[in-house]
């Protein structure tokens, strides 16, 4: 059993620690690399920043430079206007497609964990882009988009939440008319973790026309790849 002094020596640690930030998550540390590294205003620095901690300090889930490429390309061919994203994380890709946007164009992204909406809230801010972070679940959210965010039709949904969510979030996109003729969806991990029911949804409804971009999982050499998918009505 502790002793009392154990104790109190473990509280002292605990809040030694906390003082120095270290008891604060992997998204914070990226957050605090951010602030001290990239240039209030200038989202292509807090991208380049994020990529440079998590490919050499500490690996997160963003889609990263080697995808990111490939998403910025297909963003730029798309030139959408009204845009959806199904999981924020800390805003990398938010801020990577806003950085790529025409003026007054809206990008609202969906993230549950209320952390992760946090700290993406402050990345945004920083960066200087006008994506909207909404918080809570796409199941919740996207049932809401047309009354409550004045979204008519989807240009574009870029879709990295959970795996399992990929093909009931994308039936409930069809289900409530929030797509048109020429809508692209671009799902990352389609290889690694992959999302089977969504591929076999988009590439055997007759729905869609789809291509996939080979490529790594973000920061690594592990194969996986990117699926694009435009809604033929
Ligand atoms: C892979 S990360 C997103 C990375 C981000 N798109 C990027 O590239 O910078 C997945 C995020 O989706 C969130 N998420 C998972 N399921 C969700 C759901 N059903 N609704 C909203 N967010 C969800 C997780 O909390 C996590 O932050
Ligand atoms: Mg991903």
């Amino acid at each position: 059993m502790l002793s009392h002094a154990h104790c109190v020596i473990h509280y002292m640690i605990g809040v030694y620690f906390y003082s120095k930030g270290m008891a604060q998550g992997k998204e914070h540390r990226i957050l605090d690399h951010v602030l001290k590294n990239a240039v209030r205003g200038d989202p292509q620095s807090v991208v380049d920043s994020i990529d440079q901690y998590c490919s050499q300090k500490e690996w997160a889930m963003n889609v990263g430079d080697e995808k990111g490429l490939i998403l910025d390309q297909i963003v730029k061919e798309t030139d959408p206007s009204i845009l959806l994203e199904l999981g924020t994380y800390c805003g990398y890709s938010a801020i990577r497609i806003a950085r790529l946007l025409k003026p007054g164009a809206r990008l609202l992204t969906v993230e549950i964990n209320p952390v992760h909406a946090a700290v993406a809230k402050q990345m945004v801010d920083f960066a200087g882009v006008q994506d909207k972070i909404l918080e809570g679940s796409t199941q919740e959210i996207i049932p809401k988009l047309k009354a409550e965010y004045r979204v008519e039709k989807l240009d574009f949904v870029f879709i990295d939440h959970f795996k399992d969510k990929y093909r009931p979030d994308t039936q409930l996109l069809e289900d409530l008319g929030l797509l048109r003729i020429g809508s692209v969806l671009v799902a990352d991990n389609v290889v690694c973790p992959g999302s089977p029911e969504f591929l076999e949804h988009v590439r055997k409804s007759g729905r869609y026309d789809c291509t996939n971009y080979p490529a790594h999982v973000e920061y690594s050499e592990k194969l996986d790849a990117l699926e694009k998918a435009v809604f033929k009505g």
